[in-house]
């Protein structure tokens, strides 16, 4: 079968080609097919293969048949398959790569090995071209093509598609090479998979020509049968694929809906004239229609144009929400969705108001920073309800290419818009509030800086005419109103910085976390486990408890969560309350039953076998009953897969339950509730240990202070303020100062002051002046896996070998932060609200910090300052008069360590 000789010029085909595996169709050279990727190997092709910016000519692949066995189990490769090319691949790579090829098959190959199997099958091809006819069966070849053509056009005129698509497909039928034709009309006709591979194999012209007619011939037969106007379901798909891809063929297991007399040009052509776009982007809509409509629907070229046209009809070029601000409701807004976030909340009223008075949309972007869980995000989405505009959250997490903002070349496989351009077509109007989600975390890769390409979205000086690559036109977008949220400025490029207002959004006080337990996250919570107020209470003491012994973070993400468990154990009880009643239910229907058949009223005691078997059926069903319930709540397990740090979640808890408890509640009432259970079942401490296990979190750190070489530190952390516990033990050696625990080269710094500021001080401290001479200091802080830099631990640092060196321990209850010199002045440093607040949770009474902060104490909470005192310092002897209590005490005698120095002191 295997053609040696080329019957006419045809474009080299690669000898070794990555193979797609399909299961259920057949690709035939010259025409157009969507493969889904399921399998693993399909899917490693197209991200090894085809999703790295390859050009359209340069990726062809072989698109090979699994054929069944006679058994109908799908095991081998079919030896011939098609090389094509993909033109259009659409579908994500995340949560779970699902894509869809559009693929379009060049000429035949043969398989003659596969060469490799794994990430996918690789192999070694020949390609099949029809041999030369001899002249003695021309004669017989022309008078097949001529009966092979009439019976396609009459195929075409059965088929149930618009007059003018017919028209188009019969002149392809005749001008189409003879080559091509069988492969083109097989595409048409409806035939098995057998059926297709027979089609497939024929390599030359005149016996594929003869395997189709046949084909073709029942084809029309079966139209003619059914009548035009009974024309069944798979016809009609017939017909759709030649109407809605230009006679290119569809597997049958994706048909696309029939639009029955629809003219598919003319109502693109009429959704491209409703969008008004302006001048400019009209011109090129109108020439890129004309294009279309005189493209050959099989050139790969077509789809592309086409989604590219249905994108310029899609986007807002003249729609605009009508804006609603109101300032008292907007405060209503604000106030109802959000507890404290006083001056963020006055930032934004204040700039919703003065673009009220101004009318215009110009105005700076706000940029709300801070840690995790603060409410930057809720807040944002605010304004957009504020402001009655639609919203949209575009994640910029990770983004480390600039097509991803500015859109890819239309060229390219794939292609598609920018992000900015993607949300606009999603959202359906030019004046959308589009939040720029986690800013700080844009990455930087070797296919160009998101940020740079962010800013030309930003400016406002140039963003009335951003220009997506993809869509290749000028985009108004000087009347989005953007948005953005960060958890550090570090990491934001300072020209990006300078386009943005910037909101910080500090983290809360313990106090201000149980109002917003109270107040906001336990009534969701309650609302999205079905679960009431009268089923379910717990106290602002219980809210606090969990605060303290379960979460150690700045927001109050973990804290609605753990309520989320604690909710969740509730509604689990609550079902088994429910399915008892439902027993109860089930044995007073059996009384029933008894009292139908003849037996006493008092059938409890006296419950036959058959009463029994009958409860037993009745229980099944309630169970069965419940199933779909069960099965609902699978998306419930996958959101708590992703929760980290949610392990004692699994325990005590069933979501299924939870569910059903969700759904029955609603047909049961809580006074029938209420004989089994007694209402409202209130959360207390033991409860919550069974639910969420013993507490995480121990407040105090006396037990880790009460030795000589330790003291507690303040850290600020993009999220948030951190408590540190810095340790040094000294032990015989002469390797000087080692530091562990991932310190960065400031902080390796601070230490070095430090121990020059000891060694500068040695008599004041009481210690010999050569005291390292055989010994060696060991410096590590906590967390040793977290990178740590900065100076504000040098006041930390020397407090603790000053600890160390002379043997004495540091008040428990004291926290601090400052940067020292050489000369032992205490500079200021940053994140004191954070700071404070970090001790603040960790139960510290005491904060030492330096004088020239001062300032920023105004800012932390009075809730804050009445329990915490301040000791503002500016020397480190003061540091160290306040971490000693003022007079260095001696360590008791039953210190828990060795200390090697303290003969010498
Ligand atoms: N002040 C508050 N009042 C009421 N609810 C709040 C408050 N702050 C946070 N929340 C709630 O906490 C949850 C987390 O908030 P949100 O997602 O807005 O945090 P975020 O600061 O954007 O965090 P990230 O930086 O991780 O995106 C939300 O359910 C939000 O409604």
């Amino acid at each position: 079968m295997r053609g040696d000789n080329m019957s006419s010029p045809h474009f080299p085909i690669p000898k070794t080609l990555p193979v797609l595996v399909v299961f259920d169709g057949v690709l035939l050279p010259g025409s157009t097919i969507r493969i889904p990727i399921t399998s693993v190997k399909n899917i490693n092709l197209v991200h090894s293969r085809l999703t790295f910016s390859s050009r359209l000519a340069s990726t062809i692949i072989a698109i090979v048949t699994k054929e069944p066995d006679k058994k109908g189990q799908v095991n081998k490769l079919h030896s011939i398959g098609t090389a094509g090319v993909v033109v259009q691949i659409t579908g994500t790579s995340l949560p779970r790569p699902r894509y869809t090829l559009l693929v379009t098959g060049l000429c035949r190959v043969h398989i003659d090995s596969v060469v490799q199997e794994h990430p996918y099958p690789v192999a070694l091809v020949s390609q099949l071209n029809s041999p030369t006819t001899q002249v003695q069966d021309y004669a017989q070849l022309v008078g097949l093509m001529r009966e092979f053509k009439e019976a396609a056009q009459k195929l075409i005129d059965l088929l149930d598609i618009p007059s003018s698509e017919g028209q188009k497909l019969k002149d392809l039928v005749s001008r189409v090479p003879e080559e091509q034709l069988a492969d083109l009309v097989a595409s048409l006709v409806r035939a098995t998979l057998p059926e297709r591979l027979q089609i497939l194999d024929a390599v030359d012209v005149p016996t594929r020509v003869k395997i189709t007619l046949p084909l073709l011939l029942r084809h029309i037969q079966k139209l003619k049968e059914v009548g035009e106007a009974n024309v069944d379901e798979d016809n009609k798909r017939v017909g759709v694929r030649v109407l809605q891809r230009g006679g290119r063929s569809l597997p049958p297991s994706h048909p696309i809906p029939m639009e029955k007399g629809q003219n598919e040009m003319a109502e693109l052509e009429a959704r491209l004239k409703a969008a008004n776009m302006p001048p400019e982007a009209n011109k090129v809509a109108v020439k890129e229609l004309g294009r279309l409509k005189r493209m050959n629907p099989l050139v790969p070229e077509y789809p592309m144009l086409r989604s590219y046209l249905d994108l310029l009809a899609d986007l807002p070029w003249d729609i605009t929400a009508p804006e609603t601000c109101n300032i008292t409701r907007a405060r209503q807004h604000l106030d109802t969705d959000h507890y404290g976030l006083e001056k963020v909340k006055r930032r934004v009223l204040e700039y919703l108001a003065v673009r009220q008075l101004r009318g215009d949309l110009k105005g700076p972007i706000l940029c709300f920073v801070g840690p995790p869980g603060v409410g930057k995000t809720s807040v944002a989405r605010s304004i957009g309800t504020t402001l009655g505009r639609p919203y949209h959250r575009i994640s910029l997490g990770g983004v480390s290419d600039q097509h991803d903002i500015r859109g890819h070349r239309r060229t390219y496989i794939g292609a598609m818009p920018g992000r900015v351009i993607q949300a606009l077509r999603t959202v359906k109007v030019k004046n959308p509030v589009l939040l720029l989600d986690e800013i700080d975390k844009l990455g930087s890769g070797m296919q160009g800086d998101p940020a740079a390409a962010l800013l030309e979205v930003l400016d406002p000086a140039q963003n009335s005419s951003f220009t997506d690559t993809y869509v290749n036109l000028p985009f108004d977008l000087s009347q989005v109103l953007f948005v953005a949220t960060a958890n550090s400025l570090s990491t934001i490029p300072t020209p990006l910085l300078d386009r943005m207002e910037i909101i910080p959004v500090p983290g809360y006080t313990q106090e201000e976390k149980v109002m917003i337990g109270h107040l906001h996250l336990l009534p969701k919570q309650l609302q999205e486990h079905g679960l009431t107020p009268e089923i379910l209470s717990m106290s602002t003491e219980t809210i606090a408890i969990i605060i303290g012994e379960y979460t150690r973070e700045a927001g109050v993400r973990t804290l609605e969560r753990k309520i989320g468990a604690v909710c969740r154990a509730v509604a689990v009880q609550v079902a088994e309350a429910l399915s008892s009643q439902d027993d109860v239910e089930a044995t007073s229907e059996i009384k029933g039953a008894g009292e139908i058949s003849g037996k006493g009223k008092d059938g409890v005691e006296t419950t036959s076998e058959e009463q029994i078997t009958a409860k037993q059926q009745q229980q099944g069903s309630v169970r069965h009953e419940r199933i779909p319930y069960e099965s609902d709540d699978d998306d419930d397990d996958d959101e708590d897969e992703n929760d980290e740090d949610e392990e004692e979640e699994e325990r005590g808890r069933n979501p299924s339950a939870a569910a059903a408890a969700t759904v029955s509640l609603s047909n049961f009432s809580l006074s029938s509730l209420r004989q089994h259970l007694e209402l409202p079942i209130v959360v207390e401490k033991k409860m919550i240990q069974d639910v969420l296990g013993p507490p995480i979190f121990l407040s105090g750190l006396a037990g880790r202070v009460s030795v000589p070489g330790v003291a507690v530190g303040l850290a600020w952390t993009p999220v948030g303020g951190e408590v540190m516990v810095v340790e040094a033990t000294c032990t015989p050696g002469d390797s000087g100062l080692t530091l562990t625990g991932q310190l960065g080269s400031v902080m390796k710094e601070s230490a070095k002051i430090a121990l020059s500021w000891v060694r500068q001080h040695a008599p004041m401290l009481d210690l010999e002046p050569d005291f390292m001479r055989d010994e060696e200091i060991h410096l590590h802080f906590p967390a040793g896996a977290i990178s740590k830099d900065g100076p504000s631990a040098g006041v930390t640092i020397l407090t603790v070998l000053v600890s160390l060196l002379s043997n004495r321990c540091v008040r428990p209850d004291v926290a601090m932060t400052g940067e020292i010199t050489l000369n032992g002045v205490v500079l200021p440093v940053g994140g004191i609200k954070e700071k404070l607040l970090a001790a603040h949770r960790a139960g510290l009474s005491t904060v030492i910090l330096p004088s020239a902060n001062k300032k920023d104490l105004a800012d932390v909470p009075d809730s804050v300052m009445s329990e915490v005192e301040v000791v503002l310092v500016d020397s480190v002897e003061q540091v160290l008069q306040a971490a000693f209590d003022g007079t260095f005490p001696e360590v008791s005698s039953d210190a828990t360590r060795t200390k090697t120095l303290s003969s010498k002191l």
